[in-house]
């Protein structure tokens, strides 16, 4: 059982050199007690804040979120490169807190590979397994030194090995003797190997590999090891487009494949919401919404989660409100469908924001429940076009400060300065709190 669980998690920084130090956010600062204000402490950078996750065992966990929100310090955390100010990591029944990388059986894949750069490509993958099966043997030595025979069976055997391999070295290569570990390593080694379609490069050096294959040799590398979790920092983000569509269906069916819990780090949506099984959406040191892809693109939960999933992203329109259903804005009004009624009522003579997504307006005819819009830029992707415009007739548009980015069907022709009509799919539209900026959802949602 390898779920990750993070619970109540707090990061700062001291700050750098130049930063400025804010004035102290609360008096719980002086109480000594450790509560929420005195984790934030005023003179540090606060970058995680109270950060609550559980990654279930296998999950596909995708972080994602605009540069700066404290991605890769969450990672680290977790991985144990950094130390939290404050919380709590488990790794399957482990508390983790306090032990070191190496201990926590997790295999992290970085963004610029992090290959040594002079051992092949074999010993890039052997090097960690090594290592792990030596702490192994270090283990078993601690073991027998701490009870009354000074020695175990498998240190003895281990010595006994390493004894007869450096006999046998002198002998030409076919008569060699290959140690128990030896072998095991070679086998792990082959079997990656076959896995990513490397088996050809295992002799070249990192610097004889494309980007691709490297990132590939990366990634064996933490399959090798047959950790409890992967951990993943932008791992494509160094691989060109096509490149990186490939990378991205390996590594999901990778993953898919091997069963191991997941964690990975992009700022990119398209990433996100192909690889993940769900998406944790980060803002500024916290989470704002954790869900599955298609949940977070139907229902989201704030305007920033609304703006941040969906390329172009959402429009916000302010409108006002009129119990029981009625929307106005200068350029249209609208009659919302009844399952509106019971959520919107408090907002009744209020300012509300609409949402529509560019792909959830249709072109239609002149009609005063239909938005006016001058088409400002059109852009023709070939199999999509998506035009940016002002929301209004004629003569008004340029006054009314909207800007609309619409998606329309690659078949119409359509220029700049053309007026277009658009109407709105009822049933897919958001609403948000001016205040707030949180989802309001209608009641038969
Ligand atoms: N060692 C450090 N000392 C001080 N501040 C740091 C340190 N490491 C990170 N930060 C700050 O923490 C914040 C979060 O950084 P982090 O690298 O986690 O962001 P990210 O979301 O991964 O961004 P990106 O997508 O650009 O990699 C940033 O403001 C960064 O400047």
């Amino acid at each position: 059982m390898s779920q990750v669980v993070l619970e109540n998690i707090y990061k700062s920084f001291p700050p750098r050199k130049g930063e400025s130090i804010a004035e102290p956010t609360s008096t719980a600062l002086s109480s000594g007690k450790k509560t929420d204000a005195h984790r934030e402490r005023a003179d540090n950078i606060n970058v995680l804040r109270r950060i609550n996750l559980t990654i279930a065992d296998g999950e596909f966990m995708v972080l994602v979120g605009p540069s700066g929100c404290g991605k890769s310090t969450l990672l680290r955390l977790i991985a144990g490169l950094e130390a939290m100010t404050g919380g709590n990591i488990w790794v399957g029944d482990r508390l983790v807190n306090d032990l070191p990388p190496k201990e926590r059986d997790i295999a992290m894949v970085f963004q610029n590979y992090a290959l040594y750069p002079h051992m092949s490509v074999y010993d890039n993958i052997a090097f960690g397994l090594r290592r792990r099966f030596d702490s192994r043997e270090r283990e078993d030595a601690e073991i027998a030194n701490s009870s009354r025979f000074p020695i175990s069976a498998s240190t003895l055997s281990t010595l006994a090995e390493n004894l007869f391999v450096g006999i046998t070295r002198s002998l030409p290569k076919g008569l060699r003797y290959i140690s128990h570990k030896e072998r095991e390593v070679d086998r792990r080694v082959r079997n990656v190997a076959q896995l990513l379609q490397i088996e050809t490069l295992l002799n070249r050096l990192p610097k004889q590999l494309s980007g691709g294959q490297r990132q590939r040799v990366a990634l064996g590398r933490a399959i090798a090891r047959n950790p409890q979790v992967f951990l993943m920092d932008e791992p494509l983000s160094n691989l060109d487009a096509k490149l990186r569509a490939e990378t991205r269906a390996q590594i999901v069916k990778l993953q898919r494949q091997l069963g191991t819990t997941t964690i990975y780090v992009t700022h990119d949506q398209t990433e996100a919401m192909t690889m993940g099984d769900r998406i944790a959406i980060m803002n500024q040191g916290q989470i704002q919404q954790v869900a599955s892809p298609l949940e977070l693109y139907n229902r989201p939960a704030n305007r920033f989660v609304a703006e941040f999933i969906g390329s172009p992203p959402m429009n916000f329109i302010p409108v006002e409100f009129h119990a029981p259903l009625l929307i106005t804005h200068s350029q249209f009004r609208l009659t919302l469908p009844q399952i509106w009624e019971s959520a919107l009522q408090k907002y009744d003579g209020q300012t509300l924001i609409l949402g529509v997504r560019p792909e959830h307006f249709i072109v239609s005819v002149p009609a005063t429940k239909n938005l006016p819009v001058l088409v400002d830029l059109v852009e023709n992707l070939g199999n999509d076009s998506f035009i940016s415009a002002r929301l209004g007739e004629a003569g008004f548009a340029e006054n009314t400060g909207d800007y609309l980015q619409v998606r329309v069907p690659p078949e119409r022709l359509v220029n700049v300065g053309d007026q277009l009509w658009l109407s709105l799919i009822p049933e897919k539209i958001h609403f948000f709190d001016p205040m707030t900026d949180l989802a309001i959802f209608p009641q038969a949602e």
